[in-house]
């Protein structure tokens, strides 16, 4: 029996086996900070075929065994975390869980938890707990400080205990949920986010070019569209396709978030200002009306800041990265994208903030901080329009926006109707279709990102406090 408040500093036989079926990103993430940790005993499997590869690669590694399927894996292990494709965990787990060691603990990393729920509850012996696990945030970011989800779906109290021990040296920041709230939540933050940016991708690649190549203004907000996008196409299609298709909620926010994009837009194109500022402004009170009583410190301090993450080519030529001199302001932009975020929030009466507090991604956390800035920053003098509404003005008289938007309004629209008719195979072309587009700056904007995450994470710090 394992002590539910067992540390690494135990010794060996006293700790738990940790088994970790899927070596992917985040199975590899997970290896590498519970061997950190000093946790001693850690089984893992891929497929079969990656056996000898997965051995190679941990042959220096004194912690780890590689085993060569789940089979192997779950027979020895106190605690296993299944880490596979969110479409595959029925199968995976019909496969293995019946091996499950009696008395063992078992999760999932799974981004979407209907369907593992259904597995587990299928498919794993009655004399085994379920408690589920989901890190909010992906492999290249720090676990510090994110929240990770942990569900205490079929398990006493003392089997809780024991996962919180294992994963505690994380120094993530646990948040409890119920499987179902775990699938209301990430709807709200994450589906619909990326649903956001993956439809800017898309339409940047409609329009031929790179925007920070064309001579659009890539400073300031723009900066974290494009360095977020990237972050997203150079993840795995599958983890967003996943959490998207399978999550019943996640398809009405997005569906409300493309009515949103094209009803704003045609607003934009009938010219009808009156209706557009109103309809904008009701949902802009609703959404950050209520921010803490106004109290909270805004995600973003300055968003000059941000040109220090931007991509878009000095003038002294030294590739990406540094800043502008500072001077010029940038142009405004009708924001249609933040413009119908908020419409969505608002729509679906959504407050992000109260997210933010329970189980925001870092990618979350940025998108309400533009937002937020979008929506709340005041006019810089009694004589120039405040952020907003430079926003409105640009959308309503400034034709050279229009194409841009028509391109996000189809793509956001088709975006949407992938999901709701749950096509996995439609889902990875479009996707695979914008990532080659865009796959040659991955590096540099996986770099530029994660500072920015940094930079803002640190910031937001004594805010959420
Ligand atoms: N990436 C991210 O940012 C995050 C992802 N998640 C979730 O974590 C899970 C894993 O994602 P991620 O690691 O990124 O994806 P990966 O594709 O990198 O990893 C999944 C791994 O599972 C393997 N696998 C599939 N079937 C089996 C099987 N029968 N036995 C053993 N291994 C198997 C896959 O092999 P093969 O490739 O050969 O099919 C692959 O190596 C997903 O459910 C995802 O939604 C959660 C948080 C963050
Ligand atoms: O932060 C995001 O939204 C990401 O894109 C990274 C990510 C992807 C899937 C998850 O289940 C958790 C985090």
């Amino acid at each position: 029996m394992i002590r539910p408040d067992v540390d690494p500093s135990a010794p060996e036989d006293e700790q738990p086996v940790i088994g970790l079926i899927g070596m992917g990103e985040m199975g590899k993430m997970y290896a590498r900070l519970l061997d950190k940790a000093g946790w001693k005993k850690i089984h893992v499997c891929d497929l079969p075929s990656r056996f000898e590869e997965l051995k190679e690669a941990y042959k220096d590694v004194k912690s780890v065994v590689v085993h060569r399927d789940g089979h192997g894996v779950s027979r020895v292990s106190d605690f296993i975390v299944y880490s596979v494709e969110a479409e595959f965990i029925g199968n995976v787990v019909k496969e293995y869980g019946p091996s499950t060691k009696v008395g063992a603990i078992v999760a999932g990393q799974t981004s979407v938890k209907a369907p593992e729920k259904i597995a587990f509850e299928k498919y794993l012996p009655d004399d085994v707990h379920i408690v589920s696990v989901h890190s909010l945030h992906g492999p290249t970011v720090s676990a510090i400080g994110q929240p990770l989800v942990l569900i205490q779906h079929r398990a006493p109290n003392s089997a809780l205990n024991l996962v919180e021990s294992i994963l505690r040296p994380f120094k993530s920041r646990y948040v409890y949920l119920s499987y179902e709230e775990h699938d209301l939540v990430t709807a709200n933050t994450q589906a619909v986010t990326h649903a956001a940016f993956l439809s800017m991708g898309t339409a940047w690649q409609c329009s031929s070019g790179y925007p920070w190549e064309r001579g659009i203004y890539v400073g300031g907000i723009e900066t974290v569209k494009v360095n977020i996008m990237l972050r997203i196409y150079a993840n795995k299609w599958h983890v967003y396709a996943g959490l998207a298709i399978l999550n019943p909620s996640a398809k009405v926010m997005i569906d409300q978030y493309a009515k949103s994009v094209t009803e704003l837009f045609k607003l934009m194109l009938l010219g009808e200002g009156d209706e557009l500022r109103r309809r904008v402004k009701e949902a802009g009170e609703r959404v950050f009306g209520s921010r803490s009583g106004g109290k909270r410190k805004p995600i973003l301090l300055e968003e000059g800041i941000l040109d220090r993450f931007s991509l878009r080519p000095t003038t002294n030529g030294n590739g990406n990265g540094s800043t502008t001199n500072g001077t010029s302001k940038p142009p405004a932009n009708s924001h249609l994208a933040l413009l119908a975020m908020v419409d969505c929030w608002s729509a679906l009466s959504i407050n992000p903030y109260a997210h933010l507090l329970i189980a925001a991604t870092p990618l979350f956390r940025l998108w309400i901080g533009v937002a937020e800035y979008l929506f709340s920053s005041p006019s810089s003098s009694p004589s120039s329009p405040s952020a907003l509404d430079a926003s409105l003005d640009a959308s309503l008289s400034n034709n050279s926006f229009r194409s841009d938007d028509l391109e996000f309004v189809v793509a956001a629209r088709g975006w949407s109707q992938c999901v709701s008719f749950g096509n996995f195979e439609l889902y990875r072309e479009r996707f695979e279709g914008t990532k080659k587009f865009f796959e040659g700056r991955f590096g540099e904007a996986d770099k530029l990102g994660s500072e920015m995450i940094k930079y803002i994470m640190e910031n937001s710090k004594e805010a959420d406090a």
